[in-house]
């Protein structure tokens, strides 16, 4: 005997531009790409082939759509919860809705020396995340976040101390390279309903701001004794910056910068202080990772 212990069903991948023209003449625009994902009283589907319960997956997507033309897309949380909502008021079977947001990069270009009224560039490939569940009588969860945000320092960063047996080659140093691509999420205490999403609307993109601007300043401020020591003060300053969140992840990869030994060419001197030139390492990298909560707080993720 078998039984479907899992089922959920969306579209993914779904391309979304909206342009805002603002009354002075100027253009904001939004580019994101959203997924969305089903859950209730839709077994039937996969074990009696009957789809009488299936909302299509292109029903989903001409969904998106339409609430995008019909409501505000920022802030992305927002946007997230509105469909997740739509979707579980909508249908009587339908009794989750997982929605994700990830919002890519067009930051407004400066013409001579002033911000363009209407043109943008993509700086780089990060992106800010949304996820969001909204389950029927349960209210709606959300975890913010930023992927790709790739940051590099040439100095300032140390690994030593670290503990030694037979298996360890690493040399202890106080001078190397550290360069990551961060992904930080935060997860925000749950909220009773969307009109307390909409209420509390403004902290998103403070959030976001705040965590961007700590991560990126602790990492360059700080003379860093590990990957771990640094993303976990990252995380206190999240955690201490917004109230309203219980928990801040990190997932930090180690990308790894090897200096080059060229003794074998006359002697050349490349190595410690004299390094100058570096082999980047695509793989493999080290990945170090974290939540950290409030004390006494044991949030569900
Ligand atoms: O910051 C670091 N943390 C580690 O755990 C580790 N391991 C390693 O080889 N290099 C580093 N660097």
């Amino acid at each position: 005997m078998s039984t479907l212990s899992y089922a959920r069903y969306g579209k993914d991948n779904v391309r979304v531009y909206k342009v805002q023209r603002n009354a002075d003449g100027t253009q904001d625009v939004t580019e994101m790409t959203v997924c969305t994902l089903l859950e209730g009283d839709i077994a039937a589907s996969w074990t009696h082939a009957d789809n009488a319960n299936i909302v299509a997956t292109d029903t989903q997507k001409q969904t998106i759509y339409l609430k995008a033309k019909q409501h505000p897309v920022n802030p992305p949380e927002l946007f997230a919860s509105i469909l997740a909502q739509h979707f579980i008021d909508e249908y009587t079977h339908i009794t989750a809705a997982h929605v994700t947001v990830t919002v890519h990069r067009w930051t407004r270009m400066e013409v001579d020396g002033k911000p363009h009224p209407h043109t943008f560039l993509r700086d780089g490939v990060e992106t800010r995340e949304v996820e969001c569940v909204a389950k029927k009588g349960q209210g709606i969860s959300i975890r913010s976040g930023i992927k790709g945000l790739l940051v590099l320092k040439s100095t300032g960063s140390q690994f030593w101390g670290f503990h030694r047996d037979e298996f360890t080659r690493l040399p202890e140093v106080w001078d190397r390279i550290l360069s990551t691509e961060v992904e930080a999420g935060w997860h925000w205490r749950k909220f009773n309903n969307l009109q307390q999403v909409e209420q509390e609307q403004e902290a998103f993109d403070k959030a976001w701001e705040d965590a961007r601007k700590i991560t990126c300043e602790t990492f360059a401020k700080e003379n860093s004794p590990s990957v771990q020591n640094t993303m976990y003060l990252m995380a206190e300053q999240i955690l201490a910056a917004v109230g309203r969140v219980d928990a801040v992840e990190y997932s930090l990869p180690n990308k790894h910068y090897f200096e080059i030994d060229m003794s074998w060419y006359k002697g050349t001197k490349n190595t410690g202080a004299d390094a100058e030139v570096y082999a980047p390492q695509s793989d493999p990298n080290g990945l170090i990772q974290c939540t950290v909560t409030r004390k006494g707080s044991s949030p569900k993720l």
